[in-house]
């Protein structure tokens, strides 16, 4: 029986490996993490991630070829395929900090696999980790490798939060890189051998290792350039008086530029666009190619400029203060289907508004508490913005309530913020909120989900991104 041992049971670890195992009964997949207390969610009711469709799975298969445990040494030295799923977040201190991709959890994993192991082991990179990390990794287990071959495969993923298993089950394509020597090859065919179980042999790719890597950073860059592509349309539309939606389905019937991912919002978050990005600046720039970093790093910057606009529109509109008005916030997950809020642009829009000193009322339907009042009184790292590195008070935090219900949040508020896009927000019976909040009563749509004509019937007034302005809101320009 071939054995899979993951390094890192979180949204990548987790759901890629119960996957695996369901696909490949005849295969032992063990998922280890250094973090007990993940492992033991993993094995509990209440799983540490929420994904639709996994915990269905993770039942099927845990405990018959799906295991969860905290004995990262055993079963390292026991697996015949190591994936290392670790977080590669931006480094914050030191050389490269702010841009460079921090490889302490990486090279530490290959220590340990370096000295626990005791037969040969195909090592594979599934963490999103700079170009030429492979080398890096292949001369720290061949330093220490006893005599042990080691063959390194790059096989990023590309799987979205809140379509894990769907983009598992079906995916455009799987990608592997490795060496190009015979032995190469051959750790090349054992990986396809996994994913061949379900996925069509013509969606499986294999590049050499650095193309491989690189691909990964390349797709995410692509991806969140078309969003901050059609968000600087957005800004022009509001201006113009074009709308972007439409604007987005015009563009997106020429085939080849395609309809998805044109969504104007109030910014890209996530855990991986905005880091994925530095790195590849970072890397640019020590290629000596600044042109190159300074066309990527845009990306970046127009999603600040998205995020603060949104925040300058919600000031503006309610005229120019903020100050005391109880402001409800409905989504705090960086998109629907999901409780994760890393790299949210909730927090950074939150956080302006608590600095115009804003009394906050959030629901979320699948973010805990104690998760917003941490993002919100953390140091958030950022590049160009000093001001995200002041701590907030905790006099700011209290100025935040957290209720379970979308009409407790907007009862007797100036105004709603739709952060995330929940479906539920499209069904609010928004006449009863109306009726419960301070007058005039405001939605600032960062979501682009209401029906604006149907708002603006009920009496709101509406700002919806990209879209023909509300005349309140045109009378009253927010310079971002
Ligand atoms: N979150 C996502 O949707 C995607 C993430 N990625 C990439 O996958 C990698 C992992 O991302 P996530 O799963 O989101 O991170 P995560 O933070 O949810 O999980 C990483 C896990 O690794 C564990 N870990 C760290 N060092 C370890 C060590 N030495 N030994 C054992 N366990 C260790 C941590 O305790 C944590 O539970 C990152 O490089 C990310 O860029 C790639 C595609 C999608
Ligand atoms: O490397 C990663 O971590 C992953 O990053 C993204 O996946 P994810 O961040 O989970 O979610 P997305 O669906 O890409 O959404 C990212 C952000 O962009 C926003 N978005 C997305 C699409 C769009 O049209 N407009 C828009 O504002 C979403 O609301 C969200 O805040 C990529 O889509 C995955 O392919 C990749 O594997």
């Amino acid at each position: 029986m071939v054995k899979i041992c993951c390094i890192g049971a979180g949204y990548v670890g987790g759901p890629t490996m119960a996957v695996i195992a369901l696909k490949c009964p005849s295969i032992q997949v063990v998922v280890v993490d250094i973090s007990v207390s993940r492992i033991t969610a993993w094995n509990s009711e209440q799983l540490p991630i929420y994904e639709p469709g996994l915990e269905d799975i993770v039942k099927q298969c845990r405990g018959k070829n799906l295991f969860f445990s905290p004995d990262v040494e055993k079963n390292v030295a026991e697996a015949d395929i190591i994936f290392v799923s670790v977080n590669t977040p931006t480094k914050t201190q030191g050389l490269g900090a702010g841009r460079a991709a921090d490889l302490t959890y990486w090279e530490s994993a290959a220590r340990m696999i370096a000295d626990v192991s005791t037969s040969n082991k195909i090592v594979v990179e599934k963490s999103t980790v700079p170009v030429k990390t492979a080398e890096a990794i292949e001369k720290i287990l061949s330093f220490n490798s006893k005599g042990i071959n080691y063959q390194i495969l790059s096989n990023p993923e590309f799987l979205a939060e809140g379509t894990a298993i769907q983009d598992l089950f079906n995916p455009d394509r799987v990608l592997i890189g490795g060496r190009e020597t015979p032995d190469g090859q051959k750790a090349i065919q054992t990986l396809k051998d996994v994913y061949a179980h379900w996925v069509p042999e013509d969606r499986i790719i294999t590049t050499n290792l650095w193309s491989a890597e690189l691909s990964k950073l390349a797709a995410n860059a692509f991806l969140a350039q078309r969003i901050s592509s059609v968000n600087a349309m957005s800004a022009l539309c509001e201006a113009t008086g074009a709308d972007v939606s439409q604007v987005s389905h015009a563009v997106g019937k020429d085939t080849r530029i395609g309809s998805k991912f044109l969504n104007a919002s109030v910014g890209f978050g996530g855990s991986c666009f905005q880091k994925d990005i530095l790195n590849l600046v970072y890397i640019c720039e020590c290629n000596g190619l600044p042109e190159v970093a300074n066309y990527w790093k845009q990306v970046i910057k127009v999603n600040d400029y998205q995020k603060k606009r949104f925040v300058n529109r919600v000031v503006s509109s309610m005229f120019n203060t903020v100050s005391g008005k109880k402001i409800a916030i409905l989504g705090f997950a960086f998109k629907k289907d999901t409780g994760d809020t890393r790299e949210t642009p909730a927090i950074d829009v939150c956080k302006e508004l608590l600095r115009d000193r804003a009394r906050l009322s959030i629901y979320d339907p699948q973010v805990t508490v104690d998760q917003i009042q941490r993002d919100l009184s953390m140091d958030k790292f950022d590049w160009d913005h000093p001001v995200h590195l002041q701590p907030m008070s905790p006099s700011t935090v209290k100025k935040v309530s957290i209720v379970w219900d979308a009409y407790e949040a907007a009862r007797d508020a100036h105004a709603i913020c739709i952060l995330t896009e929940w479906d539920e927000f499209k069904t609010l019976d928004y006449q009863r909120i109306f009726d419960n909040m301070q007058k005039p009563a405001f939605v600032f749509d960062g979501r682009n989900m209401v029906n604006v004509k149907k708002l603006r019937e009920i009496g709101f007034i509406v700002y919806s991104i990209g879209k023909p302005l509300d005349p309140w809101i045109k009378d009253m320009p927010a310079v971002a």
